[in-house]
């Protein structure tokens, strides 16, 4: 466990905003300087539905599909089979959905490639959202180990349900590595070019930091899309990442 050349995505930018205008006009403005992985997550999917996916890959850019889906086994498989027909490069599952959800899913994201004659897309398992804290991991959901446990134990869940992956924060990398193979993917939100922030996310890290924690993959919504200048703050946030 351990010790691999670590794979390294350029920043995924997670394209959370109202309207398929909008998304149009960043997606115009990020492909002038390259095309990274879009995600796409529950407010333009809910509205727009799967056209808004096929948008985005129509202007040339590989789509994560981010809906984090937890359900009962069966309605995970059936909602994974549609999803693995899109195409979508990568898309997320709670862990906290337990074994059999989590085997359903792959299964059925697996099968709905296969029918499509498209490539399966990468599952990553959510372990603790970036925006549950340890007072609320005791105070409100009783859960009675460290957030840096349960993000630990939902990890070797994950792996042995066949997920490629987790989403986790950067914080909690090197206990996810200690018990995990070389390869299995660690994607972080909760990016913040600065640790000093003012919204919801509570486990934060900058992209300088997440390179250095071993994160895969950092995914980061607004800092970009609220920006004045999207592509440079997208362009500086990739530097940090990226620059060894
Ligand atoms: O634990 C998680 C899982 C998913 N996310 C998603 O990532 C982005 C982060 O956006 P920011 O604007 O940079 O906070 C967002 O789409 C979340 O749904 C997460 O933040 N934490």
């Amino acid at each position: 466990m351990g010790g691999s050349i670590l794979k390294r995505f350029v920043p995924f930018v997670a394209l959370d905003v109202a309207s398929e205008h909008q998304a149009e006009e960043l997606l115009d403005q990020l492909a002038v300087a390259e095309k990274p992985i879009i995600k796409i997550g529950m407010e333009l999917f809910y509205s727009f539905g799967p056209s808004i996916v096929k948008m985005v890959q129509d202007r040339g850019f590989d789509v994560f599909l981010d809906l984090k889906l937890h359900d009962i086994p069966n309605t995970v498989k059936r909602a994974m089979t549609a999803i693995g027909k899109m195409g979508v490069s990568f898309t997320t599952i709670h862990a906290a959905g337990g074994n059999e959800m989590l085997k359903a899913g792959r299964e059925g994201l697996d099968e709905g490639a296969q029918a499509a004659g498209v490539k399966s897309a990468k599952l990553l398992a959510i372990t603790q959202l970036t925006s549950i804290d340890e007072t609320i991991l005791h105070e409100q959901q009783h859960v009675d180990i460290s957030l840096i446990e349960s993000v630990q134990s939902y990890a070797q869940l994950a792996q042995n349900t066949g997920m490629d992956g987790v989403i986790c924060s950067a914080q909690e990398l090197s206990a996810i590595r200690r018990v995990t193979d070389d390869g299995f993917l660690c994607i972080t939100p909760g990016i913040r070019p600065t640790i000093k922030h003012d919204d919801d996310q509570k486990r934060v890290v900058t992209p300088a930091q997440a390179r250095e924690l071993g994160s895969n993959g950092i995914v980061v919504g607004r800092p970009i899309t609220r920006s004045d200048n999207p592509v440079q703050a997208y362009l500086d946030i990739k530097q940090a990442f990226m620059e060894e």
